[in-house]
């Protein structure tokens, strides 16, 4: 049987400091291909619970496995690279370098995950072609980022994450900068490209209207710990 795309059993975490915001999560489990939506309030851990499940920010107990590895196993530099063959993170704030074209933006996961690069084929045409079905327009691979509009750039951060099919596709708030009608066919195409590779897809947001388009939905506060998490 397929391990599963993610799973967290018995993780707990805390931030630093006395009182820091903490979460606990005896499990939580996503199969390949499924995909869920974490819903939360602004504040309430979602951007936490992200960096948890990418191994941005390490748990204090408990495991993380992404595809049956467990990344809280890994040296720091394996979990990085590990995080770039498997992860495709669309980021709140996109994290995209704004002096580097969109081109170099969407290929850089590939620079750190050779198997990742090479399921990609042909690097810049799969970059051409993810930009077109995106809907950016056809000159913007050569522009600077930081000269598109913000829902331009939103898209980039999309064509990132998914050139190279990693298993897993994580988005924080990804359509928060966009209009309602411009959001369903944001969404649409997201799901589209998602499914077209077979990828997982965890999604947060504090939108219901959003949940019917997911396989599942759960809640952020049942992750949150009442208890408090020693650091
Ligand atoms: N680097 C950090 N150091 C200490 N505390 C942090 C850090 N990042 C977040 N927190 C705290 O963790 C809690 C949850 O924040 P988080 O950003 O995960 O929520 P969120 O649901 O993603 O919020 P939003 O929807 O507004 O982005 C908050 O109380 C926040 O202050």
């Amino acid at each position: 049987m397929a391990e599963p795309a993610l799973s967290l059993t018995e993780v707990k975490f805390a931030w630093p400091g006395r009182g820091g915001f903490s979460l606990a999560c005896t499990s939580f489990k996503m199969n390949p291909g499924e995909s869920v939506l974490l819903l939360g309030s602004s504040g309430s851990g979602k951007s936490t619970l992200l960096s948890l499940i990418c191994g941005i920010v390490p748990a204090n107990s408990g495991t993380v496995a992404v595809g049956g590895t467990d990344i809280g196993a890994l040296t720091p530099g394996a979990r990085d690279r590990f995080r770039a063959e498997q992860i495709g993170v669309i980021f709140q704030q996109f994290n995209l370098l704004p002096y580097a074209s969109v081109a170099d933006n969407i290929l850089m996961p590939l620079r750190f995950a050779p198997k990742r690069h090479s399921r990609a084929g042909d690097a810049g045409k799969e970059a051409t072609r993810l930009c077109a079905v995106l809907g950016l327009p056809n000159d913007a691979l050569k522009r600077p980022a930081g000269r598109l509009s913000v829902g331009q750039q939103q898209r980039v951060a999309v064509a990132r994450a998914l050139i190279g099919a990693p298993p897993l596709i994580v988005a924080d708030e990804p359509t928060s900068a966009l209009d309602g009608a411009t959001q369903d066919m944001f969404l649409q195409l997201l799901f589209d490209q998602v499914a077209a590779v077979g990828s997982s897809l965890l999604m947060v947001s504090h939108d219901e209207r959003l949940s019917d388009r997911f396989d599942r939905v759960a809640h952020v506060e049942e992750f949150v710990s009442t208890e408090g998490v020693s650091a």
